[in-house]
């Protein structure tokens, strides 16, 4: 049984350290939900996890071997959806989607980017281009995406963006669905989204306290402990 996991990342950002001694363990059909506030180290940490952000310090594995060994192998069993829509505006949304499914192996690439629409509610738009789709309609071409090809792993950054109500369940049920498959999930974000049995993981756990700020006491307000 693979497990992903990472041991004491230490992620570094320009000149900020975003955070510091942080671990984590998926195993097949978990999932894990990445918590913070804005600002946090979620998506850095997805970005880390899919092998795009070398951490400063620290290790991924998976199944116990390095990912840094194996960076295909890697790179071939994850899907990484970040938060912004990276749809071809000229091509139209099923020729997007297998583009994406080609590159991520699917035998019948075509095929498998129907289906996938269908999946997601929106078969109606495999002929229109990129270009004239609705922040949504974007949204859920995106994540036809994890299903247009097939991975274990699946990174998420702030998924339900700009979906709706309908959208955001039939998303639940989908990672339900890959999870039942024995796959794993990681996700960011700021709403809940019904993940049964999820981890939760808060990213401000992980912040390094700031060194730079005046240390004040606080003092005792007089007369406070007088008997
Ligand atoms: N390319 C970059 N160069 C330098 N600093 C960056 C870069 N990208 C992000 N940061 C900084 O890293 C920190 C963590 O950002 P990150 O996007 O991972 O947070 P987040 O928890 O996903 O936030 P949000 O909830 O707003 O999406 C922030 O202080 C951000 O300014």
């Amino acid at each position: 049984m693979p497990v992903f996991a990472g041991t004491e990342l230490t992620c570094l950002r320009g000149d900020r350290l975003v955070f510091t001694g942080l671990d984590f363990r998926i195993e097949p059909g978990e999932a894990l939900v990445l918590l913070g506030p804005n600002g946090s180290g979620k998506s850095s940490l997805l970005r880390v996890m899919a092998g795009l952000l070398k951490p400063l310090r620290g290790q991924l594995s998976w199944d116990g071997v390095a990912v840094t060994e194996d960076p295909d192998g890697h790179r071939s069993r994850i899907h990484y959806v970040g938060h912004l829509d990276a749809v071809k505006p000229v091509l139209s949304a099923v020729e997007n989607l297998a583009f994406w499914a080609t590159l991520g192996g699917a035998a019948d690439p075509r095929a498998n980017a129907h289906a996938a629409l269908d999946r997601l509610g929106v078969p109606h738009i495999a002929n229109v281009p990129g270009r004239y789709l609705s922040a949504g309609q974007k949204r859920r071409l995106n994540l036809a995406r994890v299903i247009a090809a097939p991975a274990a792993l699946w990174l998420l950054d702030e998924p339900t963006v700009a979906l709706d109500r309908a959208a955001i369940a039939l998303f639940e049920e989908i990672i339900a669905e890959h999870r039942a498959g024995g796959g794993m999930v990681a996700v960011s974000t700021h709403v809940d989204i019904a993940m049964p049995g999820a981890r939760d993981l808060h990213l401000d756990d992980f912040t390094p306290v700031p060194h730079d700020e005046d240390e004040t006491e606080h003092e005792d307000v007089e007369g406070e402990d007088a008997a």
